[in-house]
């Protein structure tokens, strides 16, 4: 197989291996059925707390993070300083985390009901730029003191990913990335539409066949 063959086969079914449908299952329920219904670590963390989330933040990090590493080991683990992905790993590399990230939108190991994908492509940034993923860290911890918000920590720290790989990576590849986040919007886009959807439905319950 081809490395970006093993990259995306691997990606994927990692990517696909729905943790906040597991820990939701061993609290009874599905994260895709109740809350905001995205299987992701924020729902789990509102509707069970911080103690059974924490699991699923590690795991959809994680899972990312390990479909980045098997892409770059494919691609021959070519890495420039600081050990950004360099060199013939970069298509595997992007091509893993792409794959996983589609595996956790539409997973085939839970009916191809997934999450955004915002963990999972920032545990394979990770593997694409370790520096940049550092300073994304530290103000991911800054932002969340200064202002008293875990979700406003994450918000700025995700979405400074980019910015801060313009610092060791050309432009070429911080849009590649920029193409991974497109994903996570179109998900976004999704979950605006479903919910729509639903609101619609629940009104013409509400009124009735004759309303
Ligand atoms: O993108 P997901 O599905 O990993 O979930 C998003 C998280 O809940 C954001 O904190």
């Amino acid at each position: 197989m081809t490395p970006v063959l093993v990259a995306v086969t691997a990606g994927y079914l990692l990517g696909s291996v729905p943790v906040a449908v597991l820990v939701g299952r061993l609290h009874g329920f599905d994260p895709r059925a109740a809350g905001d219904r995205n299987p992701g670590f924020w729902n789990v963390m509102e509707l069970l707390g911080w103690r059974a989330a924490v699991p699923v933040f590690a795991g959809d990090l994680l899972k990312g993070t390990a479909a980045g590493l098997v892409g770059l080991v494919a691609g021959g683990t070519e890495t420039g300083p600081l050990w950004v992905v360099d060199g013939a790993s970069v298509l595997p590399v992007y091509a893993a985390v792409a794959a996983a990230m589609a595996g956790h939108a539409w997973p085939v190991f839970a009916g191809w009901r997934g999450g955004r994908s915002i963990l999972t492509f920032a545990g394979g940034f990770a593997v694409i730029c370790p520096p940049a993923f550092g300073l994304g860290l530290a103000l991911l911890v800054g932002v969340s003191l200064a202002r008293g918000s875990f979700a406003w920590g994450t918000r700025v720290a995700v979405f400074s990913l980019p910015v801060l790989q313009l610092l060791f990576m050309p432009p070429a590849l911080v849009a590649a990335t920029g193409g991974l986040m497109c994903l996570i919007g179109l998900r976004f886009g999704q979950a605006a539409l479903a919910g729509r959807r639903r609101g619609r439905a629940r009104r013409r319950r509400v009124r009735g066949p004759a309303g």
